[in-house]
């Protein structure tokens, strides 16, 4: 379906992009030329230098440094651009105007001369292209709104610089585009979606005005791809005031944070912050004490321990910590007259200015109160008299403190509760990962914390994952504007008890979406993962692929060798990815020892860092938020998978796979595998 003007106007793209790549490309070793010879010179002459000149030499090094970056990166982007320099036009011709203008869209823009020949597909006009279809349609521009009718709208495939194919979009071409998009292998690193970002995807990433986004999104439904395409958007659309070094992803692990790693370097945006729970508690709290990492729920069965994080991870606990927050100035301060001289302050005055400086942190109001009553005594002080220096009165004010550090608050609180029985130390001065967060929110009613200045947006993944109390702490943390997204049907830890609704309550005033099309898996796999657990809103998209397969062995040698031959016929595949994953890490592991002597594996662990393609072994815990083109689960069956919450692990673990799925099982079935499911296998496999 190309037509001539489509190549005739894509070779002059090429002509002006290449035309501009030289320029580009000139200036990048003109200036890099003159930076190495003004360092030269700084070196030679560097005793002769008086130390003014040399100031100003290097602050003069360092803006040559910044132009050539900035220079190399508009090369780098031309060079990008000349690949692949635009994928859609649209035609849009405004209400009060005669003929539709032509606006090509691209990865970046592209300007030429005076003219702009490519828009960026983040452009106010570019939204267009995802929200329209022929006929009426309107964008939002710096102006205003402008309405008009979109006469035209063109989809391209061009690599290489060569065209592929023209289409005339309509909705059928763009589903079938879409269609095309998800039935590719997996590539290593989770890619932009820019050329097929659907409406109700577009509508979140361009959302420019609420404060908190909190994005509810069935498996596969792009949530991550769409927060990323976000954080690009709000560069783009902020670029005065926000940069890469202001947006934070707070991640669950640094596996997923390697993975999606390279989607705004594509978009042409530096990598942001990476974030992690650990080290934000880390930072705050230093050496003052230690914790535990976070235990593996599903390869524990210590149900005291279940007991404690299921409390601490309610919405109630949140409450509870905050009725002793109200009642803990009258546990721990006990005021008392100080005199010195003939100078009093006297007991209710200091308890009045305690409760006055409420807002503050304990250690500050007595910072504030010491400072008020010296500067009383000092205004008093008509005679001339010795008064006490601040630091004696803060001492003084100190010793009205009956308890003296957050450890001992943190005790307090259990015994306030009458729950002492739910709060255990480990270790010495070591905390349990459940309480990390909790005891920072005393040390910050009583020391205080550090408010994290430089993030601006802060994206919060996975969300499902992290109790009420951190939330509390995060929002102390960041005041910043958040994106939250992920899946309260993808719950890993059955000892959290909290709702959707409960973090929603913790974000008043916070925008609401619900995302129910689920892109990554075929309309079979979903289908299959909805039989384990019927989330009711999941939508499959119509793209077919091969049932899943139960496959029954005869013993766990049968199962080990059949896995074996799923490898070899994966191997032999056009599949870049296959991961097998087990309910837990252990397992994983024992199956990672038998079979990488034979094949290239990878392992996930949480102490892994980075995510490759190929064969993986991982657990359930460490798959999240990953896809592959194949997975294999083994073990499903009724010892392994049986309880409620199994379906969850089951149902994260299936959601995984985009083209293939097989499950594996000795003895009885799980029961939460349905078994019209069911595929026999009764023979005995051999190795080839
Ligand atoms: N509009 C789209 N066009 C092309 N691919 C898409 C689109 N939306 C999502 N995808 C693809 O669907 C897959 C799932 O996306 P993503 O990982 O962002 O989903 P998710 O909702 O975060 O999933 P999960 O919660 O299951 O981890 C990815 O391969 C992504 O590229």
């Amino acid at each position: 379906m190309n037509n001539q003007s489509d190549i005739l106007y894509l070779e002059e793209i090429n002509r002006k992009v290449n035309d501009a790549l030289e320029k580009a490309d000139a200036d990048v070793r003109r200036l890099d030329e003159n930076y190495m010879e003004f360092k030269r010179y700084m070196v030679q002459n560097r005793g002769e230098i008086d130390p003014h000149e040399m100031f100003q030499n290097e602050m003069e090094l360092n803006r040559m440094d910044n132009t050539t970056a900035l220079s190399a990166s508009i090369r780098d982007k031309l060079l990008k651009l000349k690949d692949s320099p635009y994928f859609a036009r649209i035609d849009f011709k405004e209400n009060n105007s005669c003929i539709p203008g032509k606006y090509y869209i691209g990865r970046f823009s592209f300007r030429y001369g005076n003219e702009l020949l490519i828009f960026d597909w983040r452009a106010p006009i570019s939204s267009m292209f995802y929200d329209y279809e022929i006929g009426p349609a309107g964008f939002d521009a710096p102006s205003g709104r402008i309405e008009g009718q979109l006469t035209e709208k063109r989809q391209f495939k061009i690599k290489n610089g060569k065209l592929e194919y023209a289409l005339q979009s309509s909705l059928t071409i763009q589903d079938d585009i879409l269609q095309q998009e998800l039935s590719h292998t997996s590539d290593e690193k989770m890619k932009s979606i820019i050329t097929t970002i659907q409406k109700e995807q577009n509508q979140i990433i361009r959302n420019e005005n609420s404060r908190t986004l909190i994005i509810q999104g069935v498996a596969g439904s792009g949530k991550t791809s769409i927060a990323l395409h976000r954080i690009a958007f709000l560069l783009y659309r902020f670029k005065d005031r926000l940069s890469a070094d202001h947006v934070g992803i707070l991640s669950p692990n640094r596996v997923f944070g390697n993975y999606i790693s390279e989607v705004l370097p594509e978009l042409g945006e530096e990598p942001v912050c990476e974030l992690g729970f650990t080290d934000i508690a880390r930072e705050q709290i230093g050496n003052l004490i230690g914790f535990e990492t976070d235990r593996v729920p599903s390869e524990s069965n210590d149900s005291a321990w279940m007991e404690r994080v299921r409390f601490k991870s309610a919405l109630s606990f949140v409450k509870q910590m905050d009725d002793f927050i109200s009642a803990a100035p009258g546990i721990i301060f006990d005021p008392a007259d100080f005199t010195y001289g003939r100078f009093t302050a006297d007991a209710d005055t200091i308890k009045k200015r305690f409760d006055a400086y409420g807002n503050f942190p304990v250690r500050q109001r007595l910072k504030m109160i010491a400072s008020d009553i010296y500067e009383r005594f000092h205004s008093d002080n008509y005679m001339g008299d010795d008064i006490p220096k601040s630091s004696t009165i803060l001492k003084a004010l100190n010793k009205m403190i009956k308890i003296k550090n957050t450890l001992s608050l943190y005790k307090e609180f259990y015994k306030y509760m009458n729950k002492t029985e739910l709060f255990i130390m480990p270790s010495k001065n070591t905390l349990e990962w459940a309480d990390v967060f909790p005891f920072l929110y005393l040390y910050n009613f009583y020391e205080g914390l550090q408010e994290n200045r430089l993030i601006r947006h802060l994206v919060i993944d996975e969300m499902q994952d992290y109790t009420p109390i951190q939330y509390v702490v995060i929002n102390i943390l960041f005041h910043c504007p958040k994106t939250i997204l992920g899946d309260f049907g993808q719950f890993i830890n059955p000892s959290h008890a909290y709702t959707l609704d409960d973090l929603k309550s913790l974000y008043e005033g916070s925008d609401f979406i619900e995302l129910t099309k689920s892109y990554r898996s075929t309309y079979e796999i979903i289908s299959f993962a909805m039989q384990i657990k019927n989330t009711g809103t999941i939508k499959a998209i119509e793209r077919h692929g091969t049932p899943p397969a139960i496959i029954r062995c005869q013993n766990k040698n049968d199962e080990l060798l059949t896995i074996r031959n799923k490898i070899e016929a994966f191997l032999q595949s056009s599949y870049s990815s296959l991961a097998i994953i087990t309910k837990t890490s252990h397992d994983g592991k024992l199956l990672y020892d038998q079979l990488s002597g034979d094949y290239e594996v990878h392992f996930i662990s949480t102490d892994s860092t980075e995510f490759k393609s190929g064969i993986t072994v991982t657990s359930i815990q460490m798959s999240k938020g990953l896809e592959f083109d194949e997975v294999i689960i083994p073990y499903a069956d009724s010892v392994c998978y049986s309880e409620e919450h199994d379906r969850n692990l089951l149902y994260i673990a299936c959601t995984r796979a985009m083209h293939r799925l097989t499950l594996f099982y000795t003895g009885e079935i799980s029961p939460l595998l349905k078994p019209e499911n069911q595929t026999n296998y009764n023979e005995k496999t051999r190795l080839p």
